[in-house]
């Protein structure tokens, strides 16, 4: 947080210089591999049926002086990682350093000492200060409970520390109902200074408080790091208060960093998409763009259960980008660019990782849905690396925007692919399709689907394809998807337009809703190209969701000039009720209940940690309320 400018409010403000070379500053704290699991127990025995993995694995440093921001959803574990790494409740694996000192294991008693080094200010300014002590009292906790006698006395020392804060020494024999949250927190920054800790772990510091006293709270906070040579975590929602502080920033999904990097490099060119996700909720204060078109990235859902954490990556539930690697293999946290990691197999504003691998699962299909089309456009279909855009990649690109199909017929102008392609194939009839002809939208549709689709394959082929789901998947030639790639004659969708003897697909095209009713689809028209390769991706990725082969979908490998859709094309399914605004999670409504105050020494003495309950929500609290109350 240093050499921070001061501002009115959080959200007006300059974002400060980056610090000078935090990387050359030693390392104060060290995680590595750090996990904590909540078990879930059940039954008269109190057997243990399962885990929260509220953190699952992360590995980071904290250098002195600098101050490291926690960003993510509610839920994703940036509170837990806090407690844990202040040692206010044990990690269930891992390893914690701090100043080049095993602290993982160390007990209650030896952990004493360390309290003073190590302190945290609790988000909630209301129930961090016991109501029955004054504000002496508490400030003084520290002291006593560590048997410091500071020069001059506690009470003078607890009066200056009042007063560091921008409170008055008159105030020493107040109760804490007197003061409003903004003064309250000044409160507990006050006692968490009062031993010149050398780490202070901040949980949400200013989010109960009003943005003008936001701002004042951090400014304080950065004051007293230039004057006492603070090292900082600060855990945070707002994404504008993190970016104001903090040197560094990393981001957590679901118990794991998905990327960590400088704060520079995070907000001007985030890699993980879930970090774009986040940073694109961050309102700009700019006249000049009032209304313009927003590039704001809307997330699908919920942050999934820890309890089972989706397979491979984490967020590939929710990703825009997701393919079958990311749903199989978890990727690690790699340094792409200098000081700035990342977990991702498809990077934004980087090389994909993962280049071969270009069919969308279907839940990304979905999930574009609520994605600008710019930032669709940079899809792991359409990767840097290949100028020329694979069939596959233009369907795919296509499908990821099927309300604007028709509009598009132009646009496949890009779309002439090359006629080999990275990515490896698992061609087994590439050759002539015998595609389903089914869109997604006809998949909606009450009414048996009338696609009117010109497929052209450069044989002319007839093809005979049931398009129902199901049937796509179990079709005989499939041609797999991955392999449209490779295609010796990929689709030239610009040629759809010109179709001049489109072939007669008799397609059944059937939808879910209207699989029932059989309705065959015959292709008459010539298509306009992009929306028939919008529609054949549709089909395609519902196949692959149903069948769970989505990396094997099949692909009409030469159709020039698929379908046109003349059926509704809708496409655009909204979650009802199911959209989350990225780093705008309901923290009210989600945020635990915030912990009992922590003054040093005392409330890690006993770190509670309450076995759960089976009830995720329950088990929250009760760990929440089973952290002992440091004021007593
Ligand atoms: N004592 C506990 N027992 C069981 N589960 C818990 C406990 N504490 C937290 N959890 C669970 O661990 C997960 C992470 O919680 P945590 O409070 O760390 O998230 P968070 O990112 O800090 O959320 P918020 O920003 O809302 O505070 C949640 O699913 C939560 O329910």
């Amino acid at each position: 947080m240093s050499e921070t400018k001061k501002t009115d409010t959080v959200a007006e403000a300059a974002v400060p210089k980056q610090a000078s070379a935090p990387d050359e500053r030693e390392v104060l704290l060290r995680v590595e591999g750090l996990t904590k699991h909540f078990p879930i127990k059940k039954g008269v025995l109190q057997r243990q049926v399962g885990a929260v993995k509220a953190v699952d694995g992360i590995d980071f440093e904290v250098r002195k002086g600098e101050t490291l921001g926690v960003v993510g959803e509610s839920g994703c574990g940036k509170s837990t990682m806090g407690r844990v790494i202040t040692r206010l409740q044990d990690p269930t694996g891992g390893k914690i350093t701090f100043e080049g000192r095993d602290i993982t294991r160390l007990s209650t008693g030896q952990m004493r000492p360390l309290r003073r080094d190590i302190q945290m200010i609790f988000q909630d300014p209301y129930g961090s200060l016991n109501p029955r002590h004054t504000i002496g009292s508490i400030v003084s906790a520290p002291f006593r409970l560590q048997g410091v006698e500071p020069e001059g006395g506690i009470k003078k020392e607890v009066q200056r520390l009042l007063e560091l804060v921008g409170l008055s020494p008159e105030h020493y024999n107040r109760y804490p109902h007197e003061f409003s949250g903004g003064q309250r927190q000044r409160i507990g920054i006050a006692r968490a200074l009062a031993l010149k800790p050398k780490l202070v772990v901040a949980d949400e510091p200013v989010s109960a408080l009003d943005v003008s006293i936001q701002a004042q709270v951090v400014n304080l906070m950065d004051d007293l790091q230039q004057e006492l040579g603070l090292t900082y975590v600060i855990i945070a929602h707002d994404l504008s208060v993190v970016r104001h502080v903090s040197d560094r920033i990393a981001v957590m999904y679901l118990g794991k960093i998905v990327e960590l990097a400088d704060r520079t490099s995070l907000y001007e060119a985030p890699m993980h998409p879930y970090t774009k996700a986040l940073m694109s909720a961050v309102p700009v204060p700019d006249t000049k763009r009032r209304g313009q078109k927003s590039e704001r990235i809307l997330l699908r859902g919920d942050v999934p259960s820890p309890i089972a954490p989706p397979s491979g990556c984490r967020f590939h539930t929710r990703c825009w980008k997701a393919t079958e690697i990311c749903r199989t293999t978890e990727p690690q946290l790699v340094e792409l660019r200098p000081g700035q990691r990342v977990a991702c197999h498809h990077p934004e504003n980087f090389a994909d990782q993962a280049p071969q691998d270009t069919v969308l699962l279907s839940a990304a299909k979905k999930a574009s849905e609520l994605v600008p089309d710019a930032v669709v456009s940079d899809g792991p279909a359409e990767k840097e690396t290949t100028p020329e855009k694979t069939p596959a990649a233009v369907e795919e690109t296509a499908a990821a925007e099927p309300a604007e199909a028709p509009a598009k017929a132009e646009a496949p102008a890009k779309t002439e692919a090359p006629a080999k392609a990275e990515a490896p194939a698992k061609t087994e009839a590439p050759a002539k399709a015998e595609a389903p002809a089914k869109t997604e939208a006809a998949a909606k549709a009450e009414a048996p689907a009338k696609t009117e689709a010109a497929v052209k394959t450069e044989a002319a082929a007839k093809t005979e394809a049931a398009a129902k789901t199901e049937a796509a998947a179990k079709t005989e030639a499939p041609a797999k998807t991955e392999a449209a790639a490779k295609t010796e004659a990929p689709a030239k969708t610009e040629a759809a337009a010109k179709t001049e003897a489109p072939a007669k697909t008799e397609a059944a095209a059937k939808t879910e809703a209207a699989a029932k009713t059989e309705a065959p689809a015959r292709t008459e028209a010539p298509a306009k190209a992009e929306a028939a390769a919008k529609a054949e991706a549709a089909a395609k990725a519902e196949a692959s969701s149903e069948t769970g082969a989505s990396a094997e979908t099949q692909a009409p490998a030469e159709a020039e000039a698929p379908a046109e859709a003349e059926a509704e094309v809708s496409g655009v399914k909204t979650g009802p009720g199911a959209k989350v605004s990225a780093g705008k999670p309901a923290a009210g409504a989600d945020a635990p209940a915030e912990e009992p105050a922590a003054p040093a020494g005392a409330a890690t003495d006993a770190p509670a940690e309450e076995p759960t309950a089976a009830a995720e929500e329950t088990a929250r609290r009760a760990g929440t309320d089973s952290q002992e109350s440091t004021d007593k």
